[in-house]
């Protein structure tokens, strides 16, 4: 093998680049909070999205012209934007604050240091300047109790969870305190498996945590039932105990937190949801004034009584005074069975006119109604681009697309009537031959994999496709098990490829290779896959347009091998930018203009996975791809109706 150009050198470069970067952003926060002075003068809102529009646009095209895709440069931004915002709204509200304004705060959270709590509270005294005095609690009575005495100044208690859902203790704490909501703040939750250094995955026994961070892995733990769980009151309490523990024992926590007891982490990424989040709401004994120009939230506590649509006529009070609810909860009263005590956030500040309007005709219909806090939002919505600006083209797909358009270009039906047959081991894609592929990441095979595997067969699945999301090398070894379970089981397996160094060592395991959409511009790679003869599956990148999708295709089919396949898996959507949107229109288009077999990859879609599958199997797809995991059981049923439908 080639030895890596001067390692060290290009190290040393890349170092003194990142050093550059953060200097850069720190000036450009400290210029952000003298922006938020002038606002402060002239009383203007924090939040600009015209301005955020015509600078994201303009630096999407300059990225572009750099060789930086859209994405990439939005997804920076949006962070940077978001920090740039909330720091604008911490000043002002320390501004208006002045009795609150301290070098030094106690705070009162859950667990002891390295607990998510405990992170929680420490960025957002960061963000506001203030040195942390940490208070550790047992439990959410004690954190009341510590801001209610006057022991500590804030209270941290976490609200709502992205996978586990609402905190209910925390909604029942707060029908009996005299405390105010003065603030919330959110944070990422990365579930890790921390353990002392030195200690080895496959000698970890026994797994310390908190029911939550339990509840939100329960697909990584449900597949690996060897663990031994042990519950703590806090994931700080697990990691203590790890750190006082032998090389067999791990805590599931945060990279961040696991550090401050010297652990390291020997497995990420264990929630079950890519995106987990918990938001946690700050609460002190006084309420406190948020500024107009700072978008706030108030939270509201209130019981209708059990008069039928009585809590409907509360919604419709808000809805009149064009008042925004962003959570509803209900919690029983205690002591009177049957009746309910409502939580509501609604978008709006209390000092604001409409605000109290809508407020004094609840208190009219309400049996019970208290204000329990009026807040700055934490939530910053990114700035969405339209469509428009965020599809122009790089000027380097322009040539491909032009030599796409032609007539003899050899995607197209022009140069080949028939639909192309894509053979896959034992297994043939084509407009007459439908295939239904399962996908999942390297990550999740283990030892009993061999019956999923058989499972997957017997729903009727005929491949696997494996992704590798650890920017790693292959781990060879393991792909070699897993692959030679699939042959066991009868699947073909289809493996993504990221690098064209891959490939001598995946085609000896594949049946087909996979370009991930995110390589789908990748003209090293489409070229090199194009001259070898492996069939390739061509995943769509979620921001390319078709043109640009048939223009890699194009450039694969020219360097001569012909056994391609198109892979639909979504495009992104401007309503839940997370997630992932699939364009059945497509589909039709790519079937009129081109010979190639296109498959349906619903993994990634938040839609009716069954309805799609049956949609894009009656427009024509030649195949859909379900979650090797998630689907397992719809594909029971869904898989047989598919076969049928083809027949
Ligand atoms: C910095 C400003 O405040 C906010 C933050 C922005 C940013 O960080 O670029 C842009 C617009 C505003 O939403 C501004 O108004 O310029």
């Amino acid at each position: 093998m080639k030895k890596a150009p001067q390692l060290n050198q290009l190290r040393e470069l890349i170092t003194s680049l990142d050093n550059e970067l953060l200097t850069l952003l720190a000036k450009r926060r400290l210029l952000s909070i003298e922006v938020a002075r002038s606002k402060e003068s002239d009383i203007r809102p924090i939040r600009d999205t015209t301005r955020e529009k015509e600078l994201l646009a303009r630096l999407v095209q300059q990225g572009r012209d750099q060789g930086l895709d859209a994405h990439y440069v939005l997804s920076l931004y949006h962070t940077i934007i978001e920090d740039s915002v909330l720091n604008q709204q911490a000043y002002l509200q320390s501004q208006a604050n002045p009795d609150n304004r301290k070098h030094r705060t106690s705070v009162a959270y859950l667990g002891a240091r390295g607990s998510y709590s405990y992170l929680a509270a420490s960025r957002y005294c960061q963000r506001r300047q203030v040195e942390m005095q940490d208070i550790g609690c047992a439990n959410f009575d004690e954190i009341a109790n510590a801001v209610e005495s006057g022991h500590a100044d804030y209270g941290f208690l976490p609200i709502e969870n992205t996978s586990s859902g609402s905190i209910n203790e925390v909604f029942d704490l707060l029908q009996h305190t005299n405390l105010a909501i003065v603030g919330e703040t959110t944070i990422d939750v990365g579930h890790c498996l921390l353990a002392k250094s030195g200690s080895k995955l496959e000698d970890i026994k026994t797994l310390y945590a908190h029911p939550q961070p339990i509840s939100q892995c329960s697909r990584y733990l449900a597949h690996n039932g060897h663990y031994k769980l042990q519950y703590c009151s806090s994931s700080a309490e697990a990691m203590e105990k790890v750190q006082h523990g032998d090389h067999t024992v791990a805590a599931i926590g945060s990279a961040e937190g696991g550090a401050l007891y010297e652990l390291e982490s020997i497995e990420t990424g264990l929630a079950n949801q890519k995106v987990n989040r918990t938001r946690f709401i700050v609460v002190a004994r006084k309420a406190i004034d948020v500024p107009e120009q700072v978008p706030a939230k108030t939270t509201l506590i209130m019981a209708t009584g059990q008069k039928p649509g009585a809590l409907v006529d509360t919604l419709l009070v808000l809805k009149a005074h064009n008042i925004n609810m962003s959570k509803l909860e209900s919690r029983p009263i205690t002591g009177t069975p049957w009746e309910e005590m409502f939580y509501l956030d609604v978008d709006a500040n209390i000092a604001s006119a409409n605000m109290q309007r809508a407020l004094k005709e609840l208190e009219r219909i309400a049996r019970f109604i208290k204000v329990l806090g009026c807040y700055a939002s934490e939530t910053v919505k990114p700035t969405r681009l339209e469509h428009g600006q965020l599809l122009i083209e790089p000027d380097s797909s322009k040539v491909a697309k032009q030599q796409a358009r032609k007539l003899d270009a050899r995607h197209t039906r022009q140069f080949k009537p028939s639909g192309t047959e894509v053979t896959l081991g034992q297994t043939v894609i084509s407009e007459q031959h439908f295939a239904s592929l399962a996908q999942m990441p390297i990550e999740w095979f283990n030892d009993s994999f061999t019956a999923h595997a058989m499972a997957l067969k017997e729903a009727g699945f005929q491949g696997v496709i494996i992704t590798n999301n650890d920017s790693n090398a292959i781990d060879e070894v393991k792909l070699s098990k897993l692959c030679k379970q699939l042959a066991q089981a009868g699947l073909e397996a289809i493996l993504a490829i990221e690098q064209t160094q891959e490939l001598s060592i995946l085609q000896e395991y594949a049946s087909a290779l996979l370009i991930p959409g995110k390589q789908m511009f990748n003209k090293s790679l489409l070229s090199t896959l194009g001259s070898s003869s492996i069939p390739v599956l061509l995943e769509r990148n979620t921001m390319a347009s078709e043109d640009e999708w048939l223009a890699s295709a194009e450039l694969f089919l020219q360097a001569g091998n012909q056994q391609l396949i198109l892979c639909e898996s979504g495009v992104r959507n401007f309503n839940h930018p997370e997630a992932l949107a699939v364009d059945l229109t497509s589909l039709v288009n790519l079937r009129a203009q081109s010979h190639l077999p296109v498959i349906v990859n619903l993994s990634y879609s938040r839609d009716n996975r069954e309805a799609l599958a049956l949609a894009a199997s009656k427009l024509g797809a030649s195949g859909i791809v379900l979650d090797a995991l998630d689907d397992i059981e719809t594909s029971q049923t869904l898989l047989p109706e598919l076969y049928r439908l083809q027949q």
